[in-house]
């Protein structure tokens, strides 16, 4: 279970995040949509323990991520693909991840079948990946472990339709199995189709959030986001 609540955060008189509370729950997919530069990186920056609160507190299982003791083993984590080491192969990325988390070598086989990389493509250094592979190798590490909690930024990012419908059915099997996935986005229909819940944000306030269904009252959930975005886009900003 991941919680925000109350959590603002102000860089230098940017107001980043504005009084965010939301909670994910335990199988299920939360989708965290809002504009470019709305706050969800943020917001997820300041769940894992990479960027301080103003005020407010993000906890995970209740605890601030960074006093869970060995965080790696319960949370997954993905927030840039890019910053991947791009000296290493995909398969000592995973290797490296397996170790320091404490697993057997063989798992580093298994993630690579999940994600779809193939023994010859996880030889090759990252440096070389394309967008789509580093988000499948940057998933994999997140799931090394398989976490109870996925935290993951834009990570359809450079999928290929394939790769798109290959994450959806992931998330979903992830979620049923218990997991509590929470998901940044500005895809609205890739959202639509995996999450059961959504979060909107919009300049660093959530603007609505419960079920997918339902949400617009009506209306589509793509007609909901840009209502209630359209006078916090960047271009208004
Ligand atoms: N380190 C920082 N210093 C100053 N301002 C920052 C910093 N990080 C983010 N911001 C500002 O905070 C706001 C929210 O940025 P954030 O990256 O969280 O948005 P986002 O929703 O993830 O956007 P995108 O979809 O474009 O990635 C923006 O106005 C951004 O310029």
């Amino acid at each position: 279970m991941i919680e925000f609540s109350h959590v603002s955060k102000v860089y230098r008189g940017v107001r980043a995040l504005d009084d965010v509370s939301f909670t994910v729950e335990p199988g299920s997919v939360t989708g965290f949509l809002g504009p470019n530069g709305a706050g969800k990186s943020t917001a997820l920056r300041v769940l894992v323990g990479l960027s301080r609160p103003t005020s407010g507190s993000a906890t995970v299982y209740g605890l601030p991520y960074d006093t869970l003791g060995n965080p790696g083993t319960r949370v997954g984590v993905l927030l840039d693909a890019g910053a991947l080491h791009p000296g290493r192969s995909g398969r000592e990325v995973l290797a490296l991840g397996a170790t320091t988390l404490g697993l057997p070598g063989s798992r580093v086989g298994e993630v690579l079948d999940l994600v779809g990389l193939t023994g010859q493509e996880a030889r090759r250094p990252v440096g070389g990946y394309s967008l789509g592979m580093r988000q499948r190798l940057g998933i994999g590490h997140a799931l090394l472990r398989r976490p109870g909690t996925l935290v993951l930024d834009e990570p359809a990012n450079g999928l290929d339709p394939q790769g798109i419908r290959w994450l959806r059915e992931l998330l979903r099997h992830l979620a049923d199995s218990g997991c509590a996935v929470l998901l940044s986005s500005h895809l609205i229909h890739e959202v639509e189709q995996v999450a059961d819940h959504v979060v909107m944000i919009g300049r660093g306030r959530v603007l609505a959030q419960g079920p997918v269904a339902g949400l617009g009252g009506g209306r589509s959930l793509e007609e909901t986001f840009l209502a209630l975005t359209s006078d916090t886009d960047r271009s208004a900003a």
